[in-house]
């Protein structure tokens, strides 16, 4: 079966300082696969590298079975994105936000509407289409930019560092979505957080520590018998509360 999300080898430098070391990992179709590092682990730039914001000539990056090099744009088809800062328009409505979205992917009219509709039900959010993303709160907020991520049926779901900034109830709220989004639709997940309470046991777990992975694996086999967090401090020396 055709891995949802691969890479092998993946190194990358800013100029001579290296923050990638041969990343490699593979994550099943359907899975949520958490990415956790602490602050500086590299977790925005290998984002950077499977969005392909920029490249890399080491290694080899796979979405959905595309190869990133070979077919870019099937790749990119494949793949919806959340980044950590977010990017609606806050004069516009939901509906508009993500309308807007829908015709930079080729699609209007009816079916745009209907694919807006139906992301908008995925994420809970059917009944605020019509206001302003400036009147939101940081929950909804994120939740839009899923629904947006989500409109033009990708099989492979990327965000990064989702939660930041927003309060516990929000940031459980969301986890909690994207993995029943995961469980109920077959999407493949990566998501990734200096956060271990984002985590759930059955989880794929990749750690990721300047530069390079430290464990991957199912979460509660990597924990053992300790909870995930002091695993994690154990393992990077980042207190996540002080990350
Ligand atoms: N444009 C850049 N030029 C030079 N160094 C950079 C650049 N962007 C990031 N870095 C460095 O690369 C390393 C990895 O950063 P990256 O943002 O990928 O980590 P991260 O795990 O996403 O951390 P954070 O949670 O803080 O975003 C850090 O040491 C960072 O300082």
């Amino acid at each position: 079966m055709r891995a949802g999300i691969a890479t092998e080898g993946v190194s990358f430098r800013y100029g001579r300082k290296e923050v990638l070391n041969d990343v490699g990992f593979s994550v099943e179709r359907g899975r949520f696969a958490a990415l956790l590092g602490p602050n500086g682990a590299g977790k925005s730039t290998l984002f950077g590298l499977l969005t392909r914001l920029f490249t890399t000539p080491e290694g080899r990056i796979e979405i959905a079975g595309q190869d990133m090099r070979k077919t870019p744009r099937a790749a990119l088809a494949r793949m919806g994105v959340v980044f950590q800062s977010t990017t609606l328009d806050l004069d516009l409505t939901i509906r508009q936000n993500l309308r807007y979205f829908a015709a930079l992917h080729g699609l209007s009219g009816r079916a745009a509407e209907a694919r807006i509709d139906a992301a908008l039900e995925r994420l809970a959010i059917a009944d605020r289409a019509g206001e302003r993303a400036r009147g939101l709160n940081g929950g909804h907020r994120r939740r839009t930019e899923i629904a947006r991520a989500l409109i033009h049926d990708p099989e492979v779901l990327l965000l990064d560092e989702p939660t930041v900034g927003l309060d516990a109830a929000a940031r459980a709220g969301i986890t909690d979505h994207v993995h029943r989004l995961c469980a109920d639709e077959g999407l493949t997940v990566l998501w990734a957080t200096h956060l271990t309470d984002e985590v759930a046991d059955t989880d794929r777990l990749i750690v990721l520590h300047e530069g390079r992975i430290h464990a991957d694996g199912e979460a509660r086999e990597i924990r053992g018998a300790q909870d995930l967090r002091t695993c994690f401090l154990k393992m990077t020396g980042a207190d996540e509360a002080s990350a």
